[in-house]
Formats: structure tokens, sequence, C-alpha cells
């Protein structure tokens, strides 16, 4: 034997007996489980899955599609297992609220992923933290100190002076009727805006680091499958060479971060102060002993994670809505007309009056809600709806299929149609009903909400109010491809293109 097909057999053996110890380890793990289980505890329905796999496999491209379809045949509230973990999805409205409204705190943990392990600096920030006394006081914090009425009103200038700049480019290219990729032109505007308000710096390289780049990456590892998630004892092999990513990306995070927190001392004490998150972060670390360097970095990392995706996504499919359906564009700039006077740029104290816009961003969120598959877990055993729910099992909420649910929504249900919301009285917190909780709902509901709402409509009603929009090459509106991809907030698959003109020179 030569030393090269040496090599091979022992790689062989090697592979082989990884995968004989995954198998055997499994089915002794499974049988274990079982055996825990009561007689007569009865589990909600599902398909059968594989040994190892569980149910991995139906997963499919698009999950939110793909658990849709698994729910017709088993209906809406659906036990399946993904390796070692087992999940319920809840796929109606009804569903949700037996399970979430009725028991909002035996549902209100979530899982800890290992990425977010590494990115949140071992769960220290508050979306991916375990429920319990530090969540709390995250929660709080976050609340009073970044994210209360007053908080969010303070940054409006700032946010008003991103889009100014924003209207500015896109005349340009009206000038020379241009074709533009606004999914890139919504993208720019939500990352200065995000980073101005938490990190006070802009998008382009900070001393060296890719700030842009870097944070680019954390999202897609976020979202990305990771197998040691769901089948833990994996996780020593790092198969996937995950965690090798993981940890390169973290470090380029963390100097980045750090850099960023330093020069922020630098000039805490003097006129030239940012105050940014970072500068209302540090001045709690100097304050109280809750807050220390670990916190701040966690925080700013969840906070533009929780912020930048979800608006700048949510902002495309309005837009693309808007563009494949002619006569509600039409409606939207009658009422932005009347509403604003002659010439003038929509300013945030107008949103509230813009019924109509509402309107049309609740019906986006109804049919491409960011963030498809809402992410919960069990902190203890529970029995609801005649079901028994194990405690750790992971709760996926499957919003795509809630927007969708025929009794929730029996008029065009497929089809967007903003008007429907005239007669629905549903507002955005899933503090009423459950048929439509953008935001999710509960303890574990956005506590950015409000922010969030005023980025999306502003930016909205900005580029409708000031641009008539064409699809390139005489593309009839019917023809907008409107397929999404997975990941963390389900964005529009192709980038949106268009071609702007003048309705009017905008002045604020
Ligand atoms: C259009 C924009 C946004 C959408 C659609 C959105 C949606 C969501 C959803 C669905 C959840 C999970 C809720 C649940 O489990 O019930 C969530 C959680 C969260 N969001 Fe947002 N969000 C948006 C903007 C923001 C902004 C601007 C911030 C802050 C800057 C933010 C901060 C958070 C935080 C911190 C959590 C975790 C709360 C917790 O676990 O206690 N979000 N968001």
């Amino acid at each position: 034997m030569t030393n090269q097909s040496i090599n091979m057999f022992s790689w062989t053996l090697h592979v082989l007996l990884v995968f004989l110890t995954f198998l055997v380890t499994s089915i002794i793990a499974a049988v274990l489980k079982g055996s825990r289980r009561k007689h007569g505890q009865k589990q909600p329905p599902g398909p059968p899955g594989f040994p190892v796999l569980g149910h991995l496999h139906l997963l499919g491209e698009l999950p939110h599609r793909s658990l849709q379809t698994l729910a017709t045949t088993y209906g809406p509230i659906m036990s399946l297992r993904f390796g070692d973990v087992p999940t319920i999805v809840l796929s109606s409205a009804a569903a949700a609220e037996l399970l979430l409204k009725s028991h909002d705190t035996v549902f209100s943990n979530r899982p800890l992923l290992e990425a977010l392990e590494y990115f949140s600096y071992g769960f220290k920030g508050l979306v991916f933290s375990e429920y319990g006394p530090y969540w709390r006081n995250m929660r709080k914090l976050c609340w009073l100190n970044l994210l209360s009425t007053s908080k969010v009103e303070s940054f409006a200038p700032l946010r008003m002076k991103e889009v100014e700049k924003m209207v500015e480019e896109v005349e340009k290219a009206a000038m020379s009727g241009q074709i533009i990729n606004l999914t890139e032109v919504v993208n720019d505007v939500l990352e200065s805006m995000v980073y101005r308000m938490i990190l006070g710096c802009d998008t382009g390289k900070n001393n060296g680091h890719d700030l842009k780049g870097i944070v680019q990456e954390v999202m897609h590892l976020s979202g990305a499958f990771n197998l040691t998630d769901y089948v833990p004892w994996l996780g020593k092999f790092d198969l996937q060479g995950m965690r090798r990513q993981f940890k390169k990306t973290s470090k380029a995070l963390d100097e980045m971060l750090e850099e960023i927190i330093k020069e922020h001392e630098k000039v805490f004490s003097s006129k030239a102060k940012h105050d940014d998150f970072i500068d209302i972060l540090l001045s709690l670390m100097y304050e109280h002993d809750e807050v220390d360097r670990t916190n701040i970095k966690a925080i700013a990392v969840d906070m533009i994670g929780a912020s930048l995706e979800t608006s700048a996504v949510i902002i495309v499919w309005a837009l693309s809505e808007l563009l494949r359906n002619p006569r509600i564009m039409k409606n939207l700039q009658h009422e932005l007309d009347a509403v604003i006077g002659p010439g003038n740029l929509v300013e945030e104290k107008d949103v509230g009056k813009l019924n109509y816009l509402e309107m049309v961003i609740k019906e986006t969120f109804r049919l491409h809600p960011t963030g498809s598959l809402l992410l919960r877990e069990t902190l203890e055993d529970v029995e609801v709806g005649g079901y028994y729910v194990e405690k750790k099992t992971r709760i996926i909420v499957n919003m795509w299929a809630l927007g969708r649910d025929p009794k929730a929504w029996p008029e065009k249900t497929e089809e967007f149609w903003p008007e429907r919301f005239l007669e629905t009285e549903v507002d955005f917190s899933g503090r009423e009903s459950l048929m439509f909780m953008p935001f999710g709902t509960g303890r574990r509901g956005c506590p950015g909400m409000q922010l969030g709402l005023f980025t999306v409509k502003l930016v909205v009603a900005q580029l409708i109010r000031c641009f008539r929009w064409e699809l390139p090459a005489g593309m009839a509106p019917e023809n907008l491809d409107m397929k999404e991809k997975f990941g963390l907030s389900m964005p529009k698959a192709e980038p949106l293109l268009a071609v702007p003109s003048y309705r009017f020179r905008a002045k604020s």
C-alpha cells in the first residue's frame, strides 16, 4: 500500500467511525427521551421523521413555505424534530393565540444558538439572552435609555438628514433617466441612519475596519444553518467549519467595536461628544455597576442586528408591491399630496396623519413578514390545548403562514390589498390579536417597534412623494419578480430596479 492509499483508508475509517458514533448516540438519546415522556401525554401531530436527522430534510430552501405546506396535512399546531431538538410549529392565528397568549411566560425563552453566543458576547445582549432577571434588567435598561419615545424622537433630525441625502441621490438619477438599484439605495440610507445613531460613525472604513463588511458577515453567519444547533454533540467536530468562521468574524467585530468605544471615550467629556447609543451606554457604565464594556458591545451588536435588515427589507417589499400595483401607488401619492404641503418633504410629525400609508405598510408586513419564522423556546413543561409540550421545546411561529391564514384573512388572501385594514382594527403590536403581529408579541415583543415604524414609513413616503417610478425596459408591473430568499429577515431574492422621474423638486 502506498502512503497515499493508507491515508485514504484511515480517513475513510475515521469518517465511518464518526458517523457510527453519531448514529448510535442519537438513537440512544431518542430512546432515553421517549422513555422520559409519561404515558398518555399527547403530542401535536407531525410526519414520521428519520433517526438522527428527524425532520431536517423537510425544511428545503424556503423553510417557511415547506412548513406551511406541511401544516395543511398536520394542522396549525405541528410537532417536528430537527436533529435532537423537539419543535412545535404554529401556523395559524388561533394556534398562536392558544399557546403564546395564554402562556406568555412559558413561551418566553429563546434558543441559545452557537453563532449568537459568539456575536452577543456569550448572550450578554438582549435579543438572544435567556429569559430571567438578566434579560429583564437589560430590557428595562434599553427601553428607558435607548428606545423610549423621547429618545426615538431625539434622533428624528438625524434620520431626516439621511433621508434628504437619499432624495438628492435619487434626484441625480432622475435627471439622467438612469435605472437605479432601489435595494441598494434603501440599504445605504438605513446603514447610514443606524450606524450614526448607534455607533456615531458612517458606513465607510473606520480606522481600517470594514464596518459594513463585518456587520454583513455577522448577519449572514447568524442566519446560516449550523448543524451544531440541532445535534449539539456533533459540535466538537465542527463539520461545517462554522466555529472557525464565528471566531474569525467575532474577533474582527470586537476589535472594531473596541476602537469605536475608545474614540468615544477620548471625547466623552468634551463638546465633540457624539450623543449616540455608545455615549449613552458609556454614561450608564460610569454611573451603574450593572453595565460593563461587554454589555455595551453586546447591546450595540443587538441593536444593529435588530434594526438594520428588518427595516431595509420591509421597505424594499413595500416599494415592490407599490410598483406592481399602480392603483395603490396612485392612492398613496394622492394621500401624500393632500396631507403634506406643496413641494415639502414628508417629516416624521406628518407620519401619524397618513392613514393609507399605514395600511400599505401593514399589508406589506402581512404578506412579507421580516423574520418569517419567529423563534422561541419553552421554559418549562406545559399542557396546553390538550397537548403536552416539554421544557426546552423550540417554538417556531410561522409568520408567513399566519399572514396567509384563510380563517383570519378570508378575503383576497394572496392579494396585496391594503383596504382590508379599513375593516380590520388591528394594530402592529400583537396585543389585541395574534392574526397580525409583525413585531412579535408579549414579553419578548419588539421594543424597537416605534423606531422601526417611523423609519420605514418615512423612507417609503419620501420616495413615493418625490418620484414617479417605472420598471426598467417597459416591464409590465405584473412581471416584477417577487420571489423571496430565506434569511434572518426574508429579503426579496432579486434587487429591485426602477427608473425614477421627478414629481417635483422637494424642499425641506
Ligand atoms: C421594521 C423593523 C422591525 C421589525 C419588523 C422587528 C421585528 C421584531 C420581531 C418579530 C421580534 C421578535 C419578537 C418576539 O419574539 O415576539 C423583535 C425583537 C426585538 N427587536 Fe425588533 N423589529 C424591528 C425593528 C427594531 C429596532 C429598530 C430595534 C432597536 C433598535 C429592535 C430591537 C429589537 C429587540 C432588542 C428585540 C428582542 C426583544 C427581546 O427578546 O426581549 N427592533 N423584533
